[in-house]
């Protein structure tokens, strides 16, 4: 696993939203290979979005053939509700660029059939190949997509009842009335998440301090969903300062020094690649 952090969460939605970027220009999708991209929901990501819109908007990226897969959905609440992902999705992020409605998919929470409905989503992720990058957020218990305390971390996509801290932290979008929350949701599973080839999750605020720290310098545990990670081969967290508060001085240095390496080797390669080889060389730099 690999921790990114930068000064503050403007940095860290630039940072994501170019990572996001360079990985769909270099899989050069096609409608025939198309890039599958796993999506969140809520506040951390905003920021993200909006990077990546002014890229699509720059004409430095499109998501004509970017098939997307958001992570969860509230159970019961309308489609058109102003705080259904489904409104969230297209208001935040979906309007704003060139993908087309119908390569986005979101679970249905009002489907009739709720159980065919997850079991539908993961055959359908499955029927793309599975899914290239997995974007995530997580709440301040360490939940990933909807995947609470106590979740299987070999979950799938399946209906979840929320969690009390949960419900309280989401109450703010609902006027702060906690009975307005709804109390269910169907969401991706936590392997699910680690099936994708790689994962990508932006963790900011203060709030998020303790659940970061759980997740990263505790073993793998239930009770905080996202240190399942730690068994992914190709996870990376971007957070900012604020979010690193309950880290170890030892950890956060131990990562900074990770990414000042990982940046020479890149500008290595990038060295390599601009000079023209002699021909006596060309051998050795295959
Ligand atoms: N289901 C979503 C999560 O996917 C999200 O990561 C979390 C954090 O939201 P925020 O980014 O607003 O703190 O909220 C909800 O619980």
């Amino acid at each position: 696993m690999r921790l990114i952090i930068r000064d503050d969460a403007a940095a860290v939605g630039e940072y994501i939203g170019n990572y996001i970027a360079k990985r769909i220009v270099d899989f050069n999708p096609t409608a025939e290979r198309p890039f599958v991209l796993g999506l969140p929901t809520g506040s951390s990501p905003i920021l993200t979005y909006k990077h990546l819109i002014k890229l699509v908007k720059a004409g430095k990226l499109s998501f004509k053939h970017v098939v997307t897969f958001n992570m969860d959905e509230y159970v019961k609440l309308p489609e058109d509700h102003p705080e259904s992902y489904h409104t969230f999705m297209f208001r935040e992020f979906f309007s704003h660029i060139d993908v087309s409605p119908s390569q986005v998919n979101i679970l249905n929470g009002n489907a009739k059939d709720l159980i065919g409905e997850c079991n539908a989503y993961e055959a359908k992720i499955k029927s793309y190949g599975g899914i290239e990058l997995f974007l995530g957020g997580i709440g301040e218990d360490g939940h990933i997509a909807f995947n609470e305390p106590g979740s299987s971390l070999q979950s799938r996509t399946r209906i979840k009842t929320l969690a009390y801290d949960t419900i309280l932290a989401n109450a703010r979008f609902f006027g702060n009335d906690i009975s307005k929350v709804p109390r269910m949701a169907l969401t991706v599973g936590v392997q699910t998440v680690l099936d994708s080839r790689e994962v990508v999750v932006v963790v900011t605020g203060q709030r998020k301090a303790l659940a970061l720290s759980q997740a990263i310098e505790n073993g793998v545990n239930h009770l905080w969903t996202l240190s399942a990670l730690q068994t992914h081969p190709w996870a990376l967290i971007v957070a900012d300062e604020d979010a690193t508060a309950e880290l170890k001085v030892k950890t956060v240095k131990y990562f900074k020094s990770i990414e000042r390496v990982q940046e020479e080797v890149e500008e290595m390669h990038a060295r390599l690649k601009d000079t023209p080889a002699e021909p006596d060389q060309v051998g050795s730099m295959e």
